[in-house]
């Protein structure tokens, strides 16, 4: 069995519109249609979609925010609308735009609230208080009252706040917004770690595809409430037509390489660009230019994660 099972979910929204002075008509909303997907204990899956695709109305079904109209979803073996009590000790949640701290509580008094709210264990807390506090560098914070905190400050107080009870999956949702080049760094680090060393499982809901290359190897893209692909991240680059590109620095001007399975798609002085099917390998292509031509030095450079999703969005 997968830690999350998701089964033709869906969930739709009756919202009632003005159709006259005095008349009103319904129209039915599908937020999330016949979704389905399993992640493994241990994954780190990037969750991402344009805005209103569906995100965080199915987050808020997997930790049982939400009751689904359809289908099905069981997290760690339980069903979340129904077993919601059981399921918020096994799984953490941080929403990168609001707060789960205690706006007036200094950051101490709010894990400590949550100790008791969650019945930790005294050595977990411990355990757990004494390592997050060292790698999310709060020790200087913890009798700040979280009101006074920065933004990224904050977040990791959020962070530390919802692993103190040794969750085994944590959703994060836009976790790295509105914080600096550094901070944002940082953060990926603490979560790569988390990941790697106590194996707790990762869903990022994110708009910063920076966040998904540092993190996930797995993505899935959802449209209109629909899965529009579910892969590797590598897999992703190679949708969509994307083209990868070989830059080849000749040792002398020359006339465009010609070779099978490239095309030069630009030229100045010594150096040119072959574009070639992103889902496609190099080395042949080397092999080629370096028995035909006398080269000094090449590169491949990947498409623009940027831009395979858009061609994904539009389609
Ligand atoms: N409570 C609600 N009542 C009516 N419609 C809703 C409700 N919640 C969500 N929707 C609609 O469902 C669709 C999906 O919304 P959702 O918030 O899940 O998208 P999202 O992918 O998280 O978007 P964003 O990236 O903007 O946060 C949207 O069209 C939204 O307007």
């Amino acid at each position: 069995m997968s830690l999350i099972e998701v089964r033709d979910l869906s969930r739709e929204f009756t919202i009632r519109k003005r159709a006259g002075a005095f008349r009103r008509t319904s129209v039915v909303k599908h937020a999330v249609h016949d979704l389905s997907f399993d992640i493994e204990a241990g994954e780190m899956v990037g969750y991402i979609g344009p805005n209103g695709a569906g995100k965080s109305t199915t987050i808020k079904m997997l930790t049982g925010i939400l009751v689904p109209s359809g289908g099905s979803a069981l997290v760690a073996g339980l069903e979340p609308s129904r077993q919601r009590r059981e399921l918020a000790r096994r799984i953490g949640v941080v929403f990168g735009q609001r707060t789960s701290l205690w706006w007036d509580l200094p950051l101490h008094d709010s894990f400590e609230l949550l100790r008791r709210i969650y019945r930790i264990p005294d050595q977990t807390f411990r355990r757990n208080l004494e390592d997050h506090v060292a790698l999310l560098d709060l020790g200087d914070l913890m009798d700040t009252p979280v009101r006074q905190l920065s933004l990224g400050q904050r977040m990791r107080g959020d962070i530390a706040a919802a692993l103190l009870h040794d969750p085994e999956i944590l959703y994060l949702d836009e976790p790295t917004i509105g914080l600096d080049v550094v901070s944002k760094g940082r953060l990926r680090e603490f979560l790569r770690a988390l990941n790697h060393e106590r194996r707790t499982t990762l869903m990022l809901t994110t708009h910063d595809l920076q966040d998904i290359e540092a993190l996930c190897d797995r993505v899935i893209v959802i449209d209109h409430g629909t899965a529009v692909f579910d892969g590797p991240l590598s897999s992703l680059r190679a949708t969509g037509g994307s083209s990868r590109t070989l830059v080849v620095d000749l040792v002398d001007e020359a006339s465009p390489i010609a070779i099978e399975g490239a095309r030069v798609v630009k030229i100045e002085g010594p150096r040119q660009w072959l574009a070639f099917p992103a889902g496609a390998s190099a080395a042949p292509l080397v092999a080629q230019i370096t028995a035909a031509y006398d080269v000094a030095d090449l590169s491949i450079h990947e498409p623009d994660i940027e831009d395979v999703i858009r061609q994904l969005y539009s389609r």
